[in-house]
């Protein structure tokens, strides 16, 4: 089969922390919804990217009818949103053909920003290494914090922050898929390591914010009135 490669944009979670009437992913950033605006950055990175939607059942409509309110016409499959993230991004790859040839980002709804060097630094390491990830390094100090609240600094050169689009071979991804879910699946990466496989790491971009709370709303308002995504 020729090379394709497929992107999964997962926005099947509940948005708890966002707290908003409207689920997080259809809010309005910079005068667009937020998933129409990921879907665009994808798009206009080559749009020959197979897209794939994960959305809950009852948003699906929703969904065609801001596409039509806002004339957006990137074509894209859906796939339903499941419990878990992992379930979410399961469904997702369903849409994948088992027998594609390639690779597969997979990459949250709401992180809108992410840069066009990310995309690239991703796909090229995961066609290199089977599996990459963008992370940037910790500017904070650092504290663990033990059960009895007790706590110290740790080196934060240790530590990375991890963002999306995580790129996997579409082989590698199908197969990790398989496994059954547990707890500490938090990112598909966990995924792929839980079968015993490296994950590369590539930098990310600050301003790839996942929108999470009110706060990174505002961040978001104002990285764009600022021109600096
Ligand atoms: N069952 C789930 C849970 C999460 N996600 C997606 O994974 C991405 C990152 O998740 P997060 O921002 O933490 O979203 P929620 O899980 O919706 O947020 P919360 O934990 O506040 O409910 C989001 O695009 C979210 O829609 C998903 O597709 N399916
Ligand atoms: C996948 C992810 O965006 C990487 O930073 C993140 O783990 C998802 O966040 P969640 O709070 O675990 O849904």
């Amino acid at each position: 089969m020729a090379e394709q490669d497929y992107v999964i944009i997962v926005a099947g979670g509940k948005g708890t922390r966002m707290g908003s009437d409207v689920p997080k992913q259809f809010l309005p950033v910079g005068g667009r919804p937020v998933l129409m605006r990921t879907l665009e950055r994808f798009h206009d990175y080559d749009p020959l990217l197979r897209l794939i939607l994960v959305l809950p059942k009852e948003q699906q409509s929703y969904w065609r009818s801001l596409c039509e309110q806002y004339a957006s016409d990137i074509p894209h499959q859906v796939a339903d949103g499941g419990a878990t993230r992992f379930e979410s991004s399961r469904n997702g790859l369903a849409l994948v053909p088992d027998d594609a040839c390639g690779v597969v980002a997979i990459h949250d709804g709401v992180r809108p920003f992410v840069a066009k060097e990310v995309i690239d630094r991703c796909f090229e390491a995961a066609r290199e290494d089977y599996a990459a990830i963008p992370v940037y390094a910790v500017t904070d100090t650092l504290r663990y914090v033990d059960e009895q609240g007790g706590g110290r600094n740790v080196r934060r050169s240790d530590y990375r922050v991890v963002q999306t689009p995580q790129v996997f071979d579409i082989t590698l991804a199908k197969q990790a898929f398989k496994q059954p879910y547990q707890e500490n699946f938090t990112d598909d990466a966990s995924v792929i390591e839980a079968m015993g496989c490296q994950v590369a790491m590539v930098e990310g971009n600050r301003e790839n914010i996942k929108l999470t709370t009110p706060f990174d709303l505002a961040v978001a308002e104002a990285l764009i009135k600022e021109q600096l995504v």
